[in-house]
């Protein structure tokens, strides 16, 4: 375990201390990112705050992020590392993300409770004064962390960086288990024939607040398994419904996007601060701090290089022309998905900018030695990258439109970015967000589990010519009100201001 720090600056030990946040998130790309935005939107506002990370990611943040840089402006920052047990050569992608997690309740409990105890390390190194913490920010799924925080009598603020949308239907599964809806009640899931699973599949379940609408199929994988005790549904389950034990829950969503879900959860943790979309939320809150220095720095934090010669391409493309498609930081696929999504693009006739991990494809030879009929046609049709940066590409005038696997920080950054999307959900949240970008929001297809070329060919031309207007014109719209959120006296703007007074409040 491992600390570091910022230089102190001369005067900062006279100051009255600001209070100080130990902020947790869970290593993975979507999770590490929307919790350096919160950190990085609590120094602005003067807190101090330690970031706690696994030296895995910690690594890969200071070879492709710049990190250091982007926080050795707030003098009360500071990161802390402690290993996620894991190999390096570990894929930490596909299937095989979960071992993150269990890795992490095997070796983390101790590590971390070293950390807590080692009151020193947390507020003295680098010579800036600390106060004890004030609070810990954690992924809702690190209960282990939260078990010694109540042990040390330290008050914890869950941060859940999935959308109202999946962290209620998860809140909820034990009702909808109890009312038979899942998982196929005494019977072998492999034994019900394609027809009756397919009707199983689209029945509404009784979600509150979602009736009519969340069907099982869009539920995760793992809660239509046939096995109540299946340790994904038994973890999911335990860990959302643990959440009211913090002493509040912050979501990156906002009211206008998610309102009457937000009530919901409300209903059963009534300290809810919506506070998103966080990437759109710090670019106001930098803009409006007073240093040059400030609005000048990135605010990167990828996991992988990002390859910016795509913004150039995009450069010299017509407004609105090019469909981006992005699967996020840990979707797999087989080489055949692969090659259906690329005649799909191919022959919709539009543009397209993919961005193909390197370890995005299952097989030996991965995205390397692609057909040739790939490299070719995509010198005519579109341009690959291994990683992009994102939220400039989403942000840019050529782009008008986004496949994509529907991670919540995905599908927030378009919704931002007022870009349509078009779904192929790969595991866990990304389900429901798929089903509520198509049936409540309107702003996009669901895609599902299909991947042929026909189907993609269709609804890229839905999305990208034939729908393009009705499509953009709701996108814009929902942009709009995104912006807002986060605005001076929007409700995110005041809901995080709040946060702080709320931790401020926690200073004993
Ligand atoms: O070329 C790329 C591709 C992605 N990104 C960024 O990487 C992040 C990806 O996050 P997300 O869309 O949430 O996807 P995952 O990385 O798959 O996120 C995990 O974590 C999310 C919650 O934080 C969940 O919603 C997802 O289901 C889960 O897979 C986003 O901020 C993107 O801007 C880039 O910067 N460049």
């Amino acid at each position: 375990m491992s600390q570091h720090q910022n230089p102190a600056p001369a005067a900062a030990e006279e100051a009255p201390l600001p209070p100080h946040v130990l902020i947790f998130p869970l290593p993975m790309q979507g999770h590490v990112n929307s919790m350096l935005k919160l950190a990085e939107l609590c120094c602005i506002s003067g807190l101090h705050v330690t970031v706690l990370l696994s030296d895995f990611n910690y690594d890969r943040l200071l070879r492709h992020a710049n990190v250091e840089s982007r926080f050795a402006k707030y003098p009360g920052f500071q990161f802390a590392t402690i290993s996620d047990g894991l190999p390096d050569d570990h894929p930490r992608v596909g299937e095989r993300t979960m071992e993150i997690v269990l890795s992490l309740k095997v070796v983390g409990e101790s590590q971390f409770r070293n950390l807590m105890v080692s009151t020193d390390r947390l507020t003295k190194i680098g010579g800036v004064k600390r106060r004890p913490l004030t609070c810990l920010i954690m992924d809702g799924v690190l209960s282990f962390a939260a078990v010694v925080a109540e042990e040390m009598g330290i008050p914890f603020i869950y941060f859940r960086t999935v959308g109202a949308c999946s962290f209620w239907a998860n809140f909820c599964i034990q009702d909808v288990i109890d009312a038979g809806e899942i998982p196929l009640k005494g019977k072998d899931e492999d034994k019900v024939s394609y027809r009756n699973k397919k009707e199983m599949d689209l029945m509404v379940t009784s979600v509150a607040g979602m009736e009519g609408y969340l069907r099982r199929r869009d539920l995760p994988a793992f809660f239509r398994v046939a096995d109540v005790n299946n340790p994904g549904l038994q973890t999911i389950k335990s860990e959302t419904r643990r959440s009211v034990k913090a002493r509040a829950l912050l979501l990156n969503s906002f009211e206008d996007l998610e309102g009457p879900i937000l009530d919901q959860i409300r209903k059963h943790m009534p300290i809810l601060f919506s506070i998103g979309p966080l990437h759109a939320h710090l670019k106001v809150r930098i803009a409006a701090s007073k240093s040059t220095t400030e609005k000048s720095m990135g605010h990167s934090g990828s996991f992988w290089e990002e390859d910016r010669s795509c913004i150039e391409w995009l450069n010299s493309q017509p407004d609105k022309s090019v469909i981006y498609v992005s699967f996020g930081s840990v979707t797999i696929m087989t080489r055949d998905e692969l090659l259906e999504f690329w005649y799909g693009l191919v022959n919709s006739g539009q543009m397209f900018l993919w961005v193909m991990r390197p370890d995005s494809v299952i097989g030996k030879d991965g995205v390397s030695h692609l057909p040739v009929e790939i490299e070719e046609g995509t010198k005519a049709r579109g341009y690959i990258v291994g990683w992009a940066p994102q939220e400039e590409v989403l942000a840019h005038p050529a782009t008008g439109g986004f496949l994509t696997h529907c991670g919540w920080n995905s599908t927030l950054e378009s919704i931002n970015a007022g870009i349509p999307m078009i779904c192929w959900p790969y595991f866990a949240d990304q389900t429901i967000n798929s089903r509520f970008v198509d049936e409540v929001w309107k702003l996009g297809l669901d895609m599902k589990d299909t991947c042929d070329r026909v189907t993609v060919e269709i609804m890229v031309r839905d999305l990208m010519e034939v729908r393009k207007d009705e499509f953009l014109k709701k996108a814009e719209h929902m942009a709009n009100l995104a912006k807002k959120a986060v605005s001076e006296g929007g409700s995110s703007y005041c809901n995080l201001d709040s946060l702080f007074e709320f931790i401020s409040s926690m200073i004993v």
